[in-house]
């Protein structure tokens, strides 16, 4: 299988001086090129201007953030390196509101920190950070080779499959979740055929799954949003696959704006949609999607969307970035444990407990 050539992110040197180099995705496809993170402020920069996006790939990221921001405190007192710690945290989880790895990744390395510190100097515990952080990256991998692996039975040879925005290997530590999916039937020898919904208004389906699938030498065939009922019209689609930004304790699901009306369309037309995420994605402190933070962006994203101005100056613009698809619509979650099928909270409960 092609590989692609480099990896979505890498972390360079040791905990001292090292940096985190990361693919640019937003030079895509055009251009294949890193940008080297090596303080804080880039990464977050990063995350910010979806340089590096897709739920899991923000959250590895904000990891090595996190160890980026330490990187200058090794010789502090404990007083000052907890209060370092924080801001750093805290700086980083304001960079994305939505996807909840996010604050997952970050939670996880502030109590790691926090154990360490009671048995060891502030100057022993940037290495420690690196190490967890890589772990984080490591346990992505393999996530989402499972994903693919339970989510790839649930697709026969010969179907048409759908879906929107990128959840594939630039989205997470490589693979992807939803391409996962498409990655292991093409390694199981099954033909598929995958629409890409293009994805406004940042084309993340037109710039990063087109290219993603094309790599792999995947049959993929690239449509405007609005043009999905139809192809499902015409009998195209078997099944439609997506990632998640979060999922709520009942299975509402918080994915890239348009994958709400992608799973009306195929409840309209009685083909089944799936999300594909890791555990990692899951937010039971949440009842229901009514409840999650949807980022709102800049109206610029819209009005100047092709490289130049395309509607009239001071128009009003709605930009929300995601929309939540509610638990009724998905067919099956497909987690590194298995597919939660059907949908509910008792279902949920069980593959995550
Ligand atoms: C495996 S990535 C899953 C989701 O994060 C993905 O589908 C998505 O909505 C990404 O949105 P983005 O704004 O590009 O970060």
């Amino acid at each position: 299988m092609t590989k692609i050539p480099v990896e979505t992110m890498r972390w360079l040197g040791d905990h001292v001086t090292g940096s985190l180099s990361l693919i640019d995705q937003t030079r895509l496809p055009l251009e294949l090129v890193e940008l080297n993170c090596t303080d804080v402020g880039m990464v977050w920069e990063a995350i910010k201007q979806l340089r590096v996006r897709g739920a899991p790939a923000i959250g590895i990221a904000a990891a090595y953030g996190v160890v980026l921001g330490m990187q200058q405190v090794t010789g502090s007192t404990p007083e000052a390196f907890d209060a370092h710690l924080t801001k750093t945290i805290e700086y980083l989880a304001g960079s994305r509101p939505t996807a909840v790895n996010l604050f997952w990744a970050l939670d996880r390395m502030r109590r790691l920190a926090n154990k360490l510190r009671a048995e060891h100097l502030p100057q022993q515990i940037p290495a420690l950070l690196l190490k967890e952080a890589k772990a984080i990256h490591d346990e992505d991998r393999q996530l989402c080779r499972a994903i693919g692996r339970f989510g790839a039975e649930l697709i026969a040879s010969g179907s048409g499959v759908l879906t929107h925005c990128n959840a594939g290997g630039l989205a997470t530590a490589e693979y992807g979740t939803a391409l996962s999916v498409f990655f292991t039937c093409q390694d199981q020898g099954k033909s598929l055929k995958v629409f890409v919904d293009e994805t406004r208004p940042l084309l993340q389906g037109a710039r990063l799954t087109a290219w993603e699938l094309a790599q792999r030498g995947i049959d993929a065939t690239l449509i405007c949003d609005n043009m999905a009922g139809q192809v499902m019209r015409e009998g195209k689609i078997q099944a439609v696959v997506v990632g998640a930004d979060r999922i709520t304790a009942n299975g509402d699901t918080a994915n890239k704006i348009g994958t709400y009306s992608v799973a009306v369309l195929a409840h309209a037309h009685g083909i089944p949609f799936y999300v594909a995420a890791p555990t990692t994605t899951f937010d039971l402190t949440l009842p229901t999607g009514d409840l999650i933070p949807i980022e709102q962006r800049a109206a610029t994203e819209i009005t100047h969307g092709f490289g130049r101005q395309t509607a009239p100056d001071g128009i009003s613009v709605y930009n929300p970035a995601f929309d939540v698809t509610p638990a009724r619509l998905i067919r099956g979650i497909i987690t590194e444990r298995g597919v939660i099928d059907p949908v509910n909270e008792e279902n949920i409960r069980k593959v995550l407990m």
